[in-house]
């Protein structure tokens, strides 16, 4: 049995927009008293773990430590099946730091998300016309309390890597992204639709099962 939230604040421990976004807006049904890492001014840990599970642990501990209280964090990412599952784990590395060769001192978190769309493209066009744009988002929600209990909860989304971009809303691969039996991307599709067809989505309503059960 998973220790259960007990009312007390709940650190988001995220410092991506989009997914706090995203968390806020899942977890508002539940009355869940919430703080995001940014506004209690916590560091962002090194994610170092090789899977979406370790990463996940690692930032909700780090969280629920600095701030005396439970922690839930999101570690996630697109894997793209002809790329052998790349980026995967590793989708904000390679964004943020390994495609865009450290001009130094230049920050490129959470920008240029059309180049490193682009470079996702360029590797699926070195493959052929016919080659394979199957892809999937996973995502792993932890939850850590400050004695060290945690509690995991992971979800996917299957889906076609689409090429060019489409739609303005969501965040990071969203534009590229059409989840399977819809024509548009999640961009196009925005915050709502999202809500009840993606990874994070699946993810938390594992979390919700385990976490509030009594909720009709
Ligand atoms: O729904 C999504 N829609 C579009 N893109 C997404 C989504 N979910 C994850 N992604 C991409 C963004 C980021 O490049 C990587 C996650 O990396 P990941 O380390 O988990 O998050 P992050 O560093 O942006 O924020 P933080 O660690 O503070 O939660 O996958
Ligand atoms: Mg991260």
């Amino acid at each position: 049995m998973t220790r259960k939230l007990d009312g007390s604040k709940l650190v988001i421990a995220t410092h991506n927009a989009g997914k706090l976004r995203e968390i806020s807006a899942l977890l508002a049904p539940f009355g869940v008293d919430c703080v995001s890492a940014g506004e209690l001014g916590l560091p962002e840990p090194e994610e170092t773990g090789t899977t979406f599970v370790e990463n996940a642990l690692l930032k909700a501990h780090a969280a629920a430590k600095a701030a005396g209280l439970p922690a839930l964090a999101d570690d996630s990412g697109l894997s793209v099946t002809a790329l052998g599952g790349r980026p995967g784990v590793y989708t904000a590395d390679w964004t943020e730091r390994q495609w865009f060769e450290a001009e130094p001192g230049k920050d490129y978190k959470g920008r240029d998300w059309y180049l490193a769309m682009g470079k996702v493209e360029g590797l699926l066009c070195e493959k052929g016309p016919d080659v394979d744009r199957s892809c999937r988002f996973s995502c792993t929600l932890a939850i850590a309390w400050p004695e060290g209990d945690e509690a995991v909860y992971e979800g996917r989304v299957d889906g076609t890597f689409s090429w060019p971009p489409r739609g303005t809303m969501g965040f990071g691969y969203d534009p590229v992204f059409v989840p399977q039996g819809r024509n548009q991307t999640f961009a196009e599709l925005g915050l709502e639709e999202k809500k009840s067809m993606s990874h994070r989505a699946d993810a938390f309503a594992k979390l919700v099962a385990d976490q509030f059960p009594d909720t009709p």
